[in-house]
C-alpha cells in the first residue's frame, strides 16, 4: 500500500496569534492572553510522532505547493481571496471572515499552500503514485464558505481539490465524509445544489456553527439528497460513529458509487477536545479510516485523500492522527495509544439509545441517492 504523506513547516508558521482561543485578550473583560486553539502545535506533534514511530519511512513524502487564483476561485468569491490578499498585506495580518480566524503578514501564502497542498495529495492518488494519501496542512478549511473564511478556515482546501481534480482529471463523482466533530458548513455549501459530490457531515449537533447541520440540510435542486447530515448527540462515543458508518456512510457510498472518496479529517472528536464534547479514541479513528478503505476498494480502486482539519489537544490528538496514518498505509505494527485505556475507559461510550434514534431518522434520507 503505497501512501502519500504531505506536511511542511511553513504551516507551522501560520499565525493566529494569542486571542486566547477565540477572543482577543482584554484585562478589562478578563481575557488573559494564550495561544489561540487553531495554533501549530497539535499538527506539528502529529508530524513529529509521525518521524520518531518510524512510519514516516513507510509513506511516500509529497510536497505541497501553492495554489493559483485560478483554483482558489473554482470555489471562492473574488472579493473573498481579493480581501484575504488585501489583508494580508497589512503589517499585523488580517482575518479570514468572521473575527475569529486570524492570519499573520504574508499569511495568504500559507492559506494557498494548505490548499495546493490538498490539491497535489489528491492529483498523487488520481494519477495512481499513491493508493491514498494524508495531507497534513493548515490552516484548516472546512468551514470557508465561497464567500468567506470562518472558524479557523481561510480556504475550502478540500473543496478546492474536489473541484480542480474534476477539471484535470475528469473525475465525476466525489464521495466527501467529514469526521471533523464540527459542521462542514462550507463544503456543503459549496456543493449544494451538485448530485456529483455526496457531502456526508458526522459532527456534534450544533457545537459549531451553531446554525447548521441539522438533518433537514439535504441540498437543493439537482443536489437534493445528496447532502446528509448527522448532528450526533454530545457525548457519542465509538458505539455512536460506528453505527453511523454501518447505517448511514458505508450504505450511502455504495449507492452513490464514488469514483474519489475524500475526507475533511478533523480530531475534535477525540474524548478530550477543549472545543468539544465527544468521546473517540485512537481506535475508533482508525477504524473508520478502514471502514473507508474498504469501501473504496469496493468502489474506486482504493482511491482515498484526506484533508486535515480540526483537533486541538496537543497531547492526545497526535495518537488519533497516527492511528488514521498508520491504517491508510497498512502499519501491520501500530504503535499502541497509551491513552486509550484512560480515555477509552469512559461510561457511555457504546451506543446508546437516543444515538439509534439520531440515526433512524437519517438512514430514510439515503433513499433520495442514486
Ligand atoms: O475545529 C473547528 C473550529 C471550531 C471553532 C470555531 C469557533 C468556535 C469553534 N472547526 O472544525
Ligand atoms: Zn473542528
Amino acid at each position: 500500500m503505497a501512501t502519500g504523506y504531505l506536511y511542511h513547516e511553513l504551516f507551522g508558521w501560520h499565525d493566529t496569534g494569542t486571542n486566547a482561543g477565540l477572543l482577543p485578550a482584554d484585562h478589562r473583560a478578563g481575557i488573559q492572553p494564550l495561544q489561540h486553539f487553531e495554533n501549530a502545535e497539535t499538527k506539528r506533534r502529529i508530524h513529529e510522532l509521525v518521524v520518531v514511530s518510524g512510519v514516516i519511512d513507510q509513506l511516500t513524502r509529497l510536497e505541497p505547493r501553492k495554489a493559483t487564483d485560478e483554483e482558489i476561485l473554482l470555489v471562492h468569491t473574488e472579493e473573498h481571496l481579493a480581501r484575504i490578499a488585501a489583508e494580508s498585506e497589512q503589517p499585523k495580518g488580517g482575518d479570514s471572515g468572521d473575527g475569529l480566524s486570524p492570519f499573520g503578514p504574508g499569511g495568504i501564502e500559507i492559506g494557498r499552500l494548505a490548499a495546493g497542498g490538498m490539491i497535489e495529495a489528491t492529483t498523487a492518488v488520481v494519477e495512481g503514485r499513491v493508493d491514498n494519501a494524508y495531507a497534513l496542512i493548515r490552516p484548516p478549511g472546512h468551514h470557508a464558505e465561497p464567500a468567506t473564511g470562518r472558524g479557523f478556515c481561510m480556504f475550502a482546501n478540500l473543496a478546492i481539490a474536489a473541484r480542480a481534480i474534476r477539471r484535470t482529471h475528469g473525475v465525476e463523482r466525489i464521495a466527501v465524509i467529514d469526521w471533523d466533530v464540527h459542521h462542514g458548513n462550507g463544503t456543503q455549501k459549496t456543493f449544494w445544489e451538485d448530485r456529483d459530490t455526496l457531502t456526508i457531515s458526522l459532527h456534534q449537533d450544533r457545537v459549531f456553527p451553531p446554525d447548521s447541520g441539522f438533518i433537514t440540510e439535504r441540498g437543493e435542486g439537482a443536489g437534493f439528497g445528496y447532502a446528509l447530515n448527522v448532528p450526533l448527540p454530545p457525548g457519542t462515543g465509538s458505539g455512536g460513529y460506528l453505527s453511523a458508518f454501518d447505517r448511514v456512510v458505508g450504505p450511502a457510498i455504495d449507492r452513490f458509487r464514488p469514483d474519489l472518496i475524500l475526507v475533511a479529517s478533523g480530531f475534535d472528536a477525540n474524548a478530550t477536545d477543549p472545543l468539544s464534547r465527544q468521546g473517540l479514541t485512537s481506535s475508533t479513528y482508525r477504524t473508520m479510516t478502514e471502514r473507508l478503505l474498504d469501501l473504496a476498494a469496493t468502489h474506486c480502486d482504493g482511491r482515498l485523500a484526506m484533508s486535515h482539519e480540526g483537533g486541538y489537544n496537543p497531547v492526545y490528538v497526535p495518537f488519533c492522527g497516527l492511528a488514521v496514518i498508520e491504517a491508510l498505509a497498512g502499519v501491520t505494527e501500530p504503535l499502541a495509544d497509551p491513552y486509550e485505556p484512560i480515555f477509552g475507559a469512559m461510561a457511555g461510550l457504546e451506543l446508546q439509545p437516543h444515538q439509534t434514534a439520531l440515526l433512524d431518522q437519517v438512514v430514510p434520507l439515503l433513499d433520495d441517492i442514486h
